[in-house]
């Protein structure tokens, strides 16, 4: 028996949630720590994630030395003695990928697996290798790896991405800091993650300037330090409590939730009927009128973010008429519509476009999280249906969402998880091990 979350439908969300760190702001984050020849970094706000402690992993395989305790970060990078992020840590996460643009700066070489595709796409790197070959380095690709090097320093250059990547924008912006010269990053990505991890690097003593808008301006320095910094509360953590209150006819106040990073996810919510009141600490929910149907389209920040799409397309079950959901982020991340549609729903893909029949009168079922919103949707989509839900696939679920059926318990749903049984869990006892309470040993 796997593990899985097990959902009895019917009960009105209130309360307080609160929401942790963001996911897609401390990978990176904590990546760009390698940069840090000097001193060490402690983050704050670290979610305690299974993505967060793969990202751990690596940087100590890299010779980074690294303690969390409390949601915190300490890492020390002075010394790193290797260049190589396995495939064993990238096949896990993707993101692995964004310690090529710190390796490259800090030790002119990385060699890292190839990411390869996911359930969502394919989700190439072309743009990423792009940026660090107009800055010097030469990549060569071998048994699965990509190897970059540099002779000497990478060099500022003008990179025009020609699609707003994030995880691009990223890497290049952090190879960038320690480059020569200036290099400018035209059509970036614009998302808050990429603002909280230029304002890391500044702290860090990197001359990033423009991050939140379209073209980022990265002027070279010699050298960067440790520093200490606090990462963004998780827009799609909250934008998730979001749906699962106003599919519940619910009324919840999602604590840390900053309004301004939300703002799609917001309209389109009003739109439907949903009454959103922000506050400087978080935003309150409610409600209290039959929800309509809207068309939503997920494009790059600050359009709909795709890591809401899965959820939205929960709460559009819940509206009344007919919504048209198009994802143009990813090729293919309409995984969830055979689990909905197992539910009870009537859900039908066309291309990118999912034509989602509203008013659903969603029964329980066996279901599957075949990815990380998917599995989010999923738990959605079981707060509201008749009877029993069950969502295996919980690995991908744990990869991005902290503590997911306490919270949402807290706020009165019937939720709870039945783990693996243990002849299973002494198996998988290395990846079950509690890293996050370990004690600091070098600080
Ligand atoms: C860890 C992290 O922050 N993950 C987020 C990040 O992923 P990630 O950084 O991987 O996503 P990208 O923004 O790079 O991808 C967006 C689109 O660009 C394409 N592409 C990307 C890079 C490249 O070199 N070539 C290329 O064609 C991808 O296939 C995809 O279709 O942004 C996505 C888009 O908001 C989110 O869904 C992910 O949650
Ligand atoms: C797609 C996501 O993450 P990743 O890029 O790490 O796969 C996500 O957070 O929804």
């Amino acid at each position: 028996m796997m593990s899985k979350f097990i959902v009895r439908g019917g009960k009105r969300l209130s309360g307080t949630v609160r929401v942790s760190g963001a996911k897609n702001a401390v990978l990176p984050i904590l990546a760009a720590s390698l940069l840090g020849e000097e001193g060490f970094s402690v983050i704050h706000d670290a979610p305690p994630l299974e993505d967060v402690k793969t990202i751990h992993n690596v940087l100590e395989q890299l010779g980074a030395k690294v303690t969390y305790t409390n949601e915190t970060v300490r890492i020390q990078a002075e010394q790193l003695s290797s260049h190589e992020a396995p495939y064993e840590f990238v096949r896990k996460m993707r993101a692995s990928f964004l310690v090529m643009g710190p390796l490259l700066a800090r030790l002119g070489k990385a060699r890292i697996s190839l990411p390869g595709g996911c359930a969502i796409g394919t989700r190439p790197i072309d743009q990423h290798l792009k940026g660090f070959e107009a800055m010097g380095a030469e990549i060569g690709l071998g048994q699965g790896y990509i190897e970059a090097t540099i002779n000497g320093r990478l060099k500022g250059a003008k990179i025009y991405l020609d699609v707003a990547s994030v995880g691009a924008t990223e890497n290049i912006m952090m190879a960038a800091t320690l480059a020569e010269g200036t290099t400018v990053i035209e059509n970036a990505a614009r998302e808050p993650e990429i603002v909280d991890l230029a304002n890391y690097l500044n702290k860090m003593g990197a001359k990033v300037r423009g991050a939140g808008t379209g073209v980022i301006r990265i002027e070279g320095v010699e050298r960067l330090h440790g520093t200490e910094h606090t990462v963004i509360p998780d827009r799609v953590e909250a934008g998730t409590y979001m749906v699962a209150a106003a599919m519940t006819g619910g009324d919840v106040y999602v604590e840390g939730a900053i309004a301004d990073h939300l703002g799609p996810v917001i309209a389109k919510m009003e739109e439907m009927g949903v009454t959103i009141i922000p506050d400087e600490n978080g935003l309150r929910v409610i409600a209290d009128k039959p929800l309509k149907a809207v068309d939503v389209k997920t494009l790059p920040y600050p359009g709909f973010p795709t890591d809401m799409q899965a959820q939205m397309m929960a709460l559009l079950l819940a509206a009344t008429g007919t919504s048209v959901v198009t994802e143009t982020v990813f090729e293919n991340r309409f995984m969830h519509v055979d689990e909905f549609n197992l539910m009870n729903a009537n859900i039908k893909v066309d291309g990118r476009a999912a034509i989602v029949s509203g008013s659903a009168n969603l029964i329980g079922a066996k279901v599957c999280a075949t990815d990380l919103r998917a599995g989010a949707a999923l738990i959605c989509a079981g707060l509201v249906a008749e009877g029993t839900t069950e969502v295996g696939g919980t690995q991908h679920i744990d990869r991005g969402y902290v503590h997911l059926a306490e919270k949402l318990s807290n706020l009165g749903a019937d939720i709870w998880r039945v783990n693996a049984e243990p002849a299973e869990a002494e198996e998988s006892e290395e990846t079950e091990l509690n890293i996050f309470n370990v004690q600091p040993t070098w600080a």
